[in-house]
């Protein structure tokens, strides 16, 4: 039996712009914890150097699949061993449950995942700060995918410190858009200007996003979905979108509302976890 590693979704909490910087990137503060729902992957080695990803994802090319470049980014690392002369190689399965464009970091933690499982089948031997070293330069959230703790992120996002959240329990729910996260950051209407504060300030406000109000104000999807939602519960925008999520204490609770919706809504129910499935996977909880 091939071992599934899974690849969770993450919220973003709250999210506040402080700045940009001259490189167009932006300064932002966020929160992110975990879902117990993702995505997952399973891997057999090889060892003739192909990765060869055996599931194609509709409209995103191999070569261009996060999946195949953290593969082949780790393939490159000197500590790479070879065998008879030759790279390793793997072939990928990856069962895609998470929306692409979601706001719910599915593509970078199905990269996360493949960095760790293959730093572990491979045998790398990289640690946690070399693997989110190498996961960074494929994308903003990797790291925090690759550390599997709740954490506040400052700086790009690279900045983490953990964090331990509640737990909630969220319905989330998909609209039928795409939002494109450059899009979203490169638009003039941004509040860019929150001001910088500590995490314990941040926690003792209502949670906020400043992508909210553009990503309602452009999608009339996530504007529907979010007055809808709000009619039940304190919810949000995760991310620069599109999804959204309503909080809840109890899953019985979010499930009520989840039967609730009406036919041009879909959605599912998580759990908010501080510790990343695939972390709980690792240490054989
Ligand atoms: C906003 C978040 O969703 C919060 O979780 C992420 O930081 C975005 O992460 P991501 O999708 O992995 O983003 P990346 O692939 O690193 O960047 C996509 C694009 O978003 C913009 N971007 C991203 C992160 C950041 N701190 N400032 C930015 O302006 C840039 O235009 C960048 O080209
Ligand atoms: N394995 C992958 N899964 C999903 N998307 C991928 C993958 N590989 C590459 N992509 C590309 O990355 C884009 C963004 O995908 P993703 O699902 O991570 O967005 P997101 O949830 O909005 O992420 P974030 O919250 O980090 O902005 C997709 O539109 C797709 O073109």
């Amino acid at each position: 039996m091939i071992r599934q590693w899974p690849a969770p979704a993450k919220l973003n909490l709250f999210l506040y712009i402080t700045g940009r910087r001259d490189d167009g990137y932006h300064h932002l503060q966020t929160l992110f914890q975990f879902l117990d729902y993702g995505d997952s992957l399973s891997f057999a080695p090889r060892n003739d150097g192909k990765i060869c990803l055996l599931t194609a994802l509709a409209g995103v090319d191999d070569e261009e699949n996060l999946i195949v470049k953290a593969a082949r980014l780790l393939q490159r690392q000197p500590k790479v061993k070879r065998n008879n002369r030759s790279l390793p190689g793997v072939d990928i399965w990856l069962d895609k449950k998470l929306p692409m464009g979601g706001g719910l970091g599915g593509g970078s933690s199905d990269a996360a995942t493949t960095l760790v499982a293959l730093n572990h089948l491979w045998q790398c031997g990289l640690d946690e700060d070399q693997l989110a070293d190498l996961g960074v330069s494929l994308g903003a959230d990797l790291p925090v995918f690759i550390r599997g703790r709740a954490a506040f992120a400052e700086g790009i996002g690279e900045r983490l410190t953990p964090a331990s959240p509640p737990e909630k329990w969220y319905l989330v729910t998909v609209p039928s858009v795409s939002v494109s996260t450059p899009a979203i950051f490169g638009s003039p209407a941004l509040k860019r200007d929150s001001p910088v504060r500590t995490l314990d300030q941040l926690m003792a406000l209502p949670f906020h996003n400043d992508c909210e109000s553009i990503a309602r104000n452009r999608f009339y999807e996530v504007e529907q979905h979010l007055s809808w939602l709000l009619e039940y519960a304190p919810s949000r925008l995760t991310g620069t979108g599109a999804c959204v999520f309503a909080e809840f204490d109890t899953e019985a609770e979010a499930r009520h509302v989840l039967e609730q919706t009406p036919a041009w809504m879909h959605g599912f129910v998580a759990h908010g976890v501080n510790v990343s499935p695939l972390h709980r996977m690792l240490s054989g909880v």
